[in-house]
């Protein structure tokens, strides 16, 4: 991902070797290892899941919700979430050594070092959670507590190195967001919101196999069992048909159970189809994975969009 100008050269099992590229040189330090810690804070991650959450903030209010509310449940989401992603990286070190795809990445953790690393997490982590015990319902908090104990530990450290489902039930911290931002708003968890987080959970493999599919070397010589590196490309695309399909009718749900417009669902079905005719494209037609893994953010950000846009303006 992205190339330096003098990346060293790492040598990984079998011989292959990966260009790391170098970060920019540490200009005083400060800034470029700033840059560093941004990139292994996940931010691409980190910014889709404060729209998830700030979706399941919008299905609560029904339309636009308290801006201190939107304000603090976003500081927290973005705080907890990017702290568990460092945690994430600072777990799996030694296995993304031996990812080409993350060659930045582990630029990065050098760059910035472990311990530093580490206390970014700590930080992150304890001020994104005292806001939310502090300042929002205390479900926001231990559904903020769930996602990070389910990402940080029980994804990356079993599910991931166990299965090569890993991804289904690791698709629950990845979908809690919804319900934290459900939950700052409406103090409990409704249908609706349930909904919603089963649209993110059934998401999550397609979104994962398909960027599987194309470095499922990378994981295989990882030693993490993938699902196209354990089962091939065939049966996982099998798998990502099943669930882009399923999320036609799990969209359209919002619609059928009163939450959002017919005008929603019209938008909803033509995203799912898309979807589903750029898995046909990408996967059987050619093997293009990483453009039906693009395919799947656009879905997403396209989907949570059309949510927002559809209650706030009917509330408006
Ligand atoms: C089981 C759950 C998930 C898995 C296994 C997963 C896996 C991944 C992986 C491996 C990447 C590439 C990262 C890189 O190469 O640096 C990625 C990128 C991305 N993921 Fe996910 N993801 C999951 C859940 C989510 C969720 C819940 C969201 C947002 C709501 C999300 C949004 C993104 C975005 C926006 C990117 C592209 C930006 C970036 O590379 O940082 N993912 N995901
Ligand atoms: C509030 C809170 C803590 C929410 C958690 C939201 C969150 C960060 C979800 C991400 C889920 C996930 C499995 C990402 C990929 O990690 P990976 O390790 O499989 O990706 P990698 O291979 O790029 O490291």
């Amino acid at each position: 991902m992205g190339g330096g100008n003098d990346g060293r050269r790492t040598a990984i099992d079998g011989g292959l070797t990966c260009r790391e590229p170098a970060l920019p040189a540490a200009a005083g330090g400060g800034p470029a290892r700033l840059g560093a810690l941004f990139v292994l804070a996940k931010p691409g991650i980190v910014a889709a899941v404060a729209l998830a959450g700030y979706a399941g903030m919008v299905l609560a209010a029904r339309g636009t919700p308290a801006p201190r509310t939107t304000l603090v449940c976003l500081v927290a989401l973005v705080l907890t979430a990017g702290g568990a992603a460092l945690l994430n990286v600072l777990l799996e070190a030694a296995s993304d050594a031996r990812m080409a795809r993350l060659g930045r990445r582990n630029a990065a953790l050098r760059q910035v070092g472990t311990g530093t690393t580490l206390v970014a997490a700590g930080g992150a982590l304890a001020l994104g959670l005292a806001l939310d015990f502090t300042l929002l319902p205390p479900l926001t908090g231990l559904l903020t507590l769930a996602a990070i104990i389910a990402y940080a530990v029980v994804y990356t450290l079993w599910l991931k190195r166990r299965s090569p489902y890993g991804a289904v039930p690791g698709g629950i911290p990845g979908a809690l967001p919804v319900l934290i931002g459900y939950s700052a708003v409406a103090t409990t968890i409704g249908f609706d919101g349930v909904l919603l987080f089963l649209v993110m959970l059934l998401w999550q493999p397609p979104h994962f196999w398909t960027l599987a599919l194309h470095y499922r070397e990378d994981y295989r010589r990882a030693g993490i069992p993938a699902l196209p590196a354990v089962r091939g490309a065939t049966y996982t695309t099998i798998m990502i048909f099943l669930y882009a399909t399923a999320l036609v009718p799990a969209s359209l749900a919002l619609w059928a159970f009163g939450c959002c417009s017919v005008r929603f669902a019209g938008i909803a079905l033509l995203l799912g189809l898309a979807f589903l005719g750029a898995c046909f494209r990408y996967l059987v037609a050619t093997s293009r994975y990483r453009r039906a893994f693009a395919a799947s953010l656009l879905y997403l950000v396209a989907l949570l969009t059309a949510i927002i846009v559809d209650l706030v303006g009917r509330g408006a």
